[in-house]
């Protein structure tokens, strides 16, 4: 039987602990927090970050590191992005060695520019065969009550990748294998930013067409920093890509999404983060993902207006103008 540590009771680890009990792995969740590990553990509840799901009893979870990460075959890590590099480094000396590293994080590091399995791969020190990364349309309170949906598991190493998606594979959630792990994490992190430019203009009460062509043109500018990158153009038409775009955009249980039309009200974003409950990764990685492009070459239009806008820098409809009256191209360009 597979060993698994998940690190990070928030909404995700606790979720993709709970998928790895249903599916059979013998898994241990690690958190920092002694009275959400005593509810998980005790009454198979997280109600501050999954409330009204019951856990599979199958769920070991525990405040003590070297019990979680001890004989793990795979160590799955949901942190919030930027503080990861800093929450694992004094793990570094305990990951059993052959394990494989998982990021279930969606974030780009600021200064660093890093992926999150390059983070792990770096304080880890770990070669990239071990490393993965697990990315799709996984809205965690849906996932928590065992609605069906589907993932990607990516790393360089095939079977790597297997032995994450078999220790997740159950009769509601359905791993896939990628080998572009650069094109999947650039995905995940990227569309937070492009939630945030939809729930703004949600948050401004415009409609369907609007969302609709902020994902899309969204779509189109992850894929041409992807491709600069050296990713494979069917990345992005997958489930990591516009999968989890149209998730992420069109639910409000996503943070990004939410915090994006507090925003849009005309909410500051220091309102909007204290009224949006957990970590909404697009505020940091927008800025991450601005830096990475220009150093790429590439135009990232709507991710600049997001950075704006998040700044302050200027109302929220002027952005949304000065987009729209930007010289005229081809779509396809
Ligand atoms: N919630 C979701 O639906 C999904 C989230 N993700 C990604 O997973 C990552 C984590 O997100 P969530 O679990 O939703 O966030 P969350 O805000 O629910 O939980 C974050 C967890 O990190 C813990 N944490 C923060 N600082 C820590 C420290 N110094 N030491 C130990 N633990 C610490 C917090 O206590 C909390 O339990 C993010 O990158 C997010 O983009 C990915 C897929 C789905
Ligand atoms: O990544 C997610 C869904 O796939 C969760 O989105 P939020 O982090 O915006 O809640």
């Amino acid at each position: 039987m597979t060993r698994a540590a998940v690190l990070g009771a928030g909404a995700w680890g606790t979720t993709y602990a709970a998928v790895m009990a249903d599916a059979g792995t013998d898994v241990t969740l690690w958190g920092r927090d002694d009275a959400v590990v005593r509810s998980i553990r005790d009454d198979r509840r997280h109600e501050g970050a999954i409330p009204g799901v019951e856990l599979p009893a199958g769920i070991r979870a525990t405040t003590d590191i070297e019990e979680a990460l001890a004989g793990a075959d795979v160590v799955a890590v949901a942190v919030p992005a930027q503080h990861a590099r800093q929450i694992i480094a004094p793990f570094a000396g305990l990951v059993p060695s052959g394990a494989v590293a998982v990021s279930l994080m969606k974030g780009i590091e600021l200064g660093t520019h890093a992926r999150m399995s390059e983070v792990l791969a770096e304080v880890w020190d770990l070669p990239a065969e071990r490393v993965a990364a697990v990315s799709g349309p996984n809205l965690a309170k849906e996932i928590a009550q065992r609605q069906p949906t589907a993932t990607v598991v990516a790393s360089v190493d095939a079977e790597a990748a297997e032995l994450v998606a078999a220790a997740t594979a159950s009769s509601y959630f359905r791993p896939y294998t990628n080998d572009d792990l650069v094109g999947v994490e650039l995905c995940g992190a990227y569309k937070n930013v492009i939630a945030v430019g939809v729930g703004i203009t949600d948050g401004l009460g415009f409609g369907n067409n609007t969302t609709a062509t902020v994902i899309t043109r969204g779509l189109a500018e992850i894929t041409r920093l992807g491709l600069a990158l050296g990713s494979r153009p069917e990345t992005f038409s997958g489930l990591a890509g516009m999968g989890d775009l149209i998730a992420t955009c069109a639910s409000p249980l996503s943070r990004n999404h939410t915090l994006g039309s507090h925003l849009g009200q005309g909410r500051t974003l220091d309102e909007a983060i204290s009224l949006t409950r957990g970590t909404a990764e697009g505020v940091k990685t927008a800025s991450a993902v601005q830096e990475l492009a220009r150093g790429a070459g590439v135009d990232v239009p709507i991710c600049d207006g997001v950075v704006t806008m998040l700044a302050g820098e200027a109302p929220v409809e002027s952005v949304i103008g000065a987009l729209l009256s930007r010289p005229r191209k081809s779509e396809v360009d």
